[in-house]
């Protein structure tokens, strides 16, 4: 029996995220108002979605609010909301201080709390129900991240008429750390409710094929899982399930064009003259969380100057940090301690009008960081674990005069794609710092070789290459 709703609109595609791509705010003097949401997740599909007129169903940012329905030109946005015990246990508490730690291969300890899960499986119910109700007949449904790991299943019992997929945009751990979840075989099971279960990585694919043999005893292929190609498949009752591994990518032409603009141009030698014509801007983008490693190249950039292999004048490091889940403690303990290095260098190292350190805890828009990129010359990507990592591709997209070089952890998903960057483990710390003398020693046409061959890479391999084969495998589009 299908459960679908009645009256309200209806759309054939469905994306459904924790959160819309638009976050309510309330403003001091109690005004409310709409702000671009955070993270790589809905920078790369939003462009994608407004394209196809489909509909979104999230959480709107902030605790205890009803929002209707709305049109958000002409993308219609179904917000789901959450009450304030239900940020801190569903969002804050399993989903961000359980499972991203326990995924980003435990770099924080995470914390198994019954209360934390029984809130994530109440949340995900009604995040299915909300789909449910939004999803024509036959519809296409994509649901993301791992947030929302009980909804496929969830939503097949409501709704057996739908296509369902979905993708996860953080790393799927080895085997032998998710058997730490007491909640392990609940969510294989529900991820199963799925057609298609996609990874960045074919290594992900694999782990998950593992366990749902070993975890909930599915027959499932043993092969190896291709990008894009070769999936595995396993049988769930009559269905078959695919699984497969998906490189996200980013809408490459939009900000390869915007960083040609003249405006854009303009701002970024303004911000190279603001940071007193250095020789070598260097520059950190990311969301302030532990796993992006910002304080490995704080601390290799203090022991460069320390040792006298860089000098004060000539080099300044733009960290942007964007302000995230400042209310879980390993954030708030991993503020701290950047805060405290920032200021070390800075207290060490700079001169009055002329800090060796820019720490701006703030988010700026696409036109200001398309300016950033195209005023550094080094863009550092140290993270421990990154499910892909769409900074450094942002990076090479702005590009077009194929200056400035890439330092890139080896753990992060667009490693794999970007072996023209300087790759390192941001575990060795001495191999950072080497591989940051590299990058700003560069010579220039040897840049210009790397640049070219990673931009290739990147200007063919779009979002939207990313989602019309994730969809084409779903069997919700055509293959072309
Ligand atoms: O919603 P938040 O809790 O504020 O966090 C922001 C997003 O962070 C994560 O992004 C990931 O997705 C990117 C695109 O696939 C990927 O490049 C990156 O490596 C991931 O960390 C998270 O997965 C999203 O759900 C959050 O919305
Ligand atoms: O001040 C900022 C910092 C970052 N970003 C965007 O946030 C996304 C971060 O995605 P990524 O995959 O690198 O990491 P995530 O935050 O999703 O883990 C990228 O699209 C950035 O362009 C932004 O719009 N403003």
């Amino acid at each position: 029996m299908s459960d679908q709703k009645e009256n309200g609109s209806q759309a054939d595609f469905v994306v459904v995220a924790n959160r819309l791509p638009v976050d309510l705010e309330r403003t001091a003097d109690g005004e409310r108002r709409w702000t671009a949401s955070p993270g790589g997740l809905v920078s790369a599909l939003e462009p994608f979605l407004r394209s196809r007129k489909g509909a979104w169903v999230g959480w709107p940012g902030v605790p205890d609010v009803d929002v209707d329905e709305f049109d958000d030109d002409g993308l219609v946005l179904h917000p789901v909301s959450l009450s304030a015990d239900e940020v801190r246990d569903y969002y804050e508490g399993f989903s961000n201080a359980t499972l991203w730690p326990l995924y980003h291969d435990v770099v924080e300890r995470p914390v198994f709390d019954r209360a934390w899960w029984n809130s994530y499986v109440k949340v995900n119910r009604r995040f299915a129900q909300a789909s449910a109700d939004v999803a024509a007949h036959g519809a296409t449904v994509w649901i993301q991240d791992y947030q929302l790991q009980l909804v496929p299943a969830m939503l097949r019992e409501l709704r057996p008429d739908l296509r369902i997929g979905f993708f996860l945009h953080i790393p799927f751990p080895p085997v032998e750390l998710f058997m730490q979840m007491p909640w392990r075989a609940a969510i294989i099971r529900g991820l199963t409710g799925a057609d298609l279960v996609g990874f960045h990585r074919p290594g992900g694919a694999q782990n998950f094929l593992w366990l749902c043999r070993q975890l909930i005893g599915l027959e499932s292929t043993r092969g190896a899982v291709g990008v894009r190609s070769r999936p595995g498949t396993m049988q769930v009752g009559d269905r078959t399930v695919r699984v497969g591994a998906f490189p996200i990518s980013i809408d490459a032409a939009g900000l390869d064009n915007l960083a040609r603009t003249k405006g854009v141009q303009e701002r970024a030698a303004q911000l190279r003259r603001d940071l007193g014509n250095p020789k070598t801007v260097l520059l950190g983008v990311d969301r302030l969380d532990y796993t992006k490693g910002i304080d490995l190249r704080l601390q290799a950039l203090h022991e460069l100057l320390h040792e006298g292999r860089l000098q004060p004048d000539d080099v300044t490091f733009v960290q942007l940090a964007t302000p995230s889940r400042e209310r879980v403690e390993h954030y708030q303990r991993m503020r701290g301690e950047i805060e405290q290095m920032v200021g070390r260098i800075n207290g060490e190292f700079s001169r009055v009008g002329h800090p060796v350190v820019h720490y701006l805890h703030q988010s700026v828009d696409r036109t200001e960081l398309a300016a950033f990129f195209s005023a550094a010359d080094v863009m550092v990507v140290t993270p421990l674990r990154d499910g892909m990592n769409l900074v450094c591709k942002e990076y090479v997209a702005a590009r077009h005069d194929l200056g400035g070089a890439l330092v890139l952890s080896e753990f992060a998903g667009a490693a794999a794609e970007l072996s023209s960057a300087f790759l390192v483990n941001p575990h060795d710390l001495d191999g950072v710092k080497d591989a940051l003398v590299a990058a700003i020693t560069l010579d220039p046409a040897e840049g210009r070789r790397r640049m070219r061959a990673m931009r290739r890479q990147v200007l063919t391999h779009d979002v939207d290459r990313w989602a019309r084969s994730f969809l084409q495998a779903l069997g919700a589009e055509a293959v072309d």
